[in-house]
């Protein structure tokens, strides 16, 4: 894969190798793009990846992810035949085939990220990376040394005017006894099978997420979190009929648990996670989803005076650190950790350092969200919750219906849609809500593409009267969105006014 270091000495000195105008660390979701459109503006442009061309959302995040997502509608769509018509028995599900399946699809997309990089003109440099001192004449020296999955290269260092950091994050695990025990997702996407049932400790959008996959799968699924709720910073009315369809997938919720220690189980091959209160749960295998952080570890940024806060690379708005010459991007940032976000930093970046400055504004404040459930929770913009926090006018208009799909196989669980619009007084005082579409969210098949559309609505401060003008598609589930009429209820002043 690595054609430009097959030709180096097995000479393990370093010495100044190659020079560049721009080295990116890190060929994730920003590092990729950033090297791309640099190298396409008459950069001489390097990456170096310490493990998989694509980074975490092509090999260990999104992906996969979605790949194991799409195995378990399979399931759901065999389980339905029958009451369509279709003579079906409903197979086991074999995590062993599947896995192998998936690893084909990642590996084939691996390569087409190093295509476009060496297509683009990128130097492709596989190693752990660490900034080695500045460089003579300005700029900065890299060292490139072995890395788990290149452990027999030679140190090499190269120098640049600029270097991006856009190293991503890892999993975090809890500084508890036992702790390693558990698995991470990193160690989900690569075991080779599945235990029988599963603990996952974390309801963020990881512990939610592979709830649903494990239990889709057929492996018996728990889910114990330290709050009262799964998911932090979502509309808690979507969060709730997100729990009613998570238990009817048959995960069971342990809210308020406060893991302590996990050991092995005295019989059999599986493990015991003790939480605070005395509760014991006991699973063939447990997920820690307990967040991420910033992979800076072993780059040096400390010694080069690149300032850190609470472990995140500090950046300001055009990505430049503390020091003059380099920048961070995406994860490492902490800034919204999210595939899109990072790529769109990696293109504005090299847009601003070898273009004439970015081509487009994003709007980094109404990011459209998914967390993908079985029925996944979809999002953008501001949640009802915010809506009463600012104080402001706002109208509620929500839709609640069980999905035609799912009436032929009487499947239970309910689609929930929601709309948020700045409301504004009639002349007799009377709120009325056709102004500024600010939220729109959903639970339920689909949400993600309908969300992703709607978000043009609230990015581009479209109207409920805007909206209203246009005609339903039938029948779907979008056409809900275009023929909610009368609100449930206004908010004012951090108040409901009326149900
Ligand atoms: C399980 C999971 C599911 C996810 N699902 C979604 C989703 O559905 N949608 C979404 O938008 N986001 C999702 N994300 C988040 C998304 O993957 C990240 O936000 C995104 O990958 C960040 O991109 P990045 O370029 O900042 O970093 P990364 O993609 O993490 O890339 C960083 C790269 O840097 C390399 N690296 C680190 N240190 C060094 C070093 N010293 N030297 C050389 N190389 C180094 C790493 O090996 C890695 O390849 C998911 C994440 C996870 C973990
Ligand atoms: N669909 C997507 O877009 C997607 C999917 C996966 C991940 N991601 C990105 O990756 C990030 C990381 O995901 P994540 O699920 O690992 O993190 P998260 O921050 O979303 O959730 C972490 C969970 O761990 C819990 N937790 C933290 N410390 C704990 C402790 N000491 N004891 C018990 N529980 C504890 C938190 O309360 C929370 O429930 C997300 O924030 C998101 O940006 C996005």
């Amino acid at each position: 894969m690595n054609g430009t270091l097959s030709s180096q000495a097995a000479d393990a000195t370093p010495t100044l190798e190659r020079e560049f105008d721009l080295i990116v660390i890190g060929a994730g979701s920003g590092g990729v793009r950033c090297a791309r459109i640099a190298a396409s503006l008459g950069a001489r442009v390097a990456i170096v990846e310490r493990a998989h061309w694509g980074g975490t959302c092509v090999n260990l995040g999104c992906v996969p992810k979605k790949l194991m997502f799409y195995g378990v509608q399979v399931g759901k769509a065999i389980a339905d035949g029958p009451a369509y018509g279709w003579d079906v028995t409903l197979p086991q599900h074999s995590w062993p085939d599947f896995k192998r399946s998936k690893d084909r699809v990642i590996e084939r997309l691996d390569g087409i990220y190093v295509r476009l990089l060496e297509n683009a003109g990128v130097a492709l440099f596989r190693g752990d990376a660490a900034l080695a001192g500045p460089r003579a004449g300005g700029g900065w020296r890299v060292e490139v040394g072995p890395s788990p999955l290149a452990p027999e290269r030679p140190v090499t260092v190269i120098g640049a005017a600029r270097v991006v950091v856009a190293t991503g994050s890892s999993p975090t695990r809890l500084a508890i006894p036992g702790a390693d025990l558990a698995l991470t997702s990193d160690q989900v996407f690569t075991m080779d099978d599945c235990p029988a049932s599963m603990l996952v400790l974390g309801a963020g959008y990881i512990g939610v997420e592979f709830s649903g996959v494990f239990a889709g799968f057929g492996v018996k699924t728990s889910l114990a979190f330290r709050r009262d709720h799964v998911l932090r910073g979502f509309d808690s009315q979507m969060v709730g009929r997100l729990e009613e369809l998570m238990a009817q997938a048959g995960v069971t919720l342990y809210p308020g648990l406060e893991p302590v220690r996990i050991e092995r189980a005295s019989s059999g091959a599986g493990l015991v996670t003790h939480f605070a209160n005395g509760t014991e749960l006991e699973a063939g295998g447990v997920l820690m989803a307990t967040g991420r952080h910033p992979a800076v570890a072993g780059l040096n940024l400390e010694s080069a005076g690149v300032a850190l806060e609470r472990g995140r690379i500090v950046t300001n708005a055009r990505f430049e650190t503390s020091v003059p010459g380099i920048y961070a991007i995406g994860d490492v940032t902490n800034h919204i950790n999210l595939t899109p976000v990072a790529v769109a930093e990696g293109q504005m970046l090299a847009e601003t350092l070898y273009g004439p400055g970015p081509r487009d504004q994003r709007d980094f404040k109404a990011v459209p969200k998914a967390v993908f459930f079985q029925e996944p929770l979809s999002t953008v913009g501001i949640s009802e919750d915010e809506a009463l926090a600012d104080g402001g006018n706002y109208a509620i208009f929500t839709s609640s219906f069980t999905p035609l799909s799912q009436s032929v196989p009487q499947r239970p669980g309910q689609a929930l849609m929601k709309l948020i619009v700045k409301a504004g007084r009639s002349p007799d005082g009377a709120l009325a809500g056709s102004g500024a579409i600010v939220g729109v969210h959903m639970v339920g098949e689909d949400s993600p593409d309908i969300i992703q559309v709607m978000a043009m609505a609230v990015v581009n401060q479209m109207t409920k009267a805007q909206l209203d003008r246009v005609l339903a598609l039938h029948p779907t589930m979008a056409e809900e969105f275009v023929t909610m009429r009368a609100p449930q209820r206004f908010i004012s002043a951090g108040k409901v006014v009326a149900d």
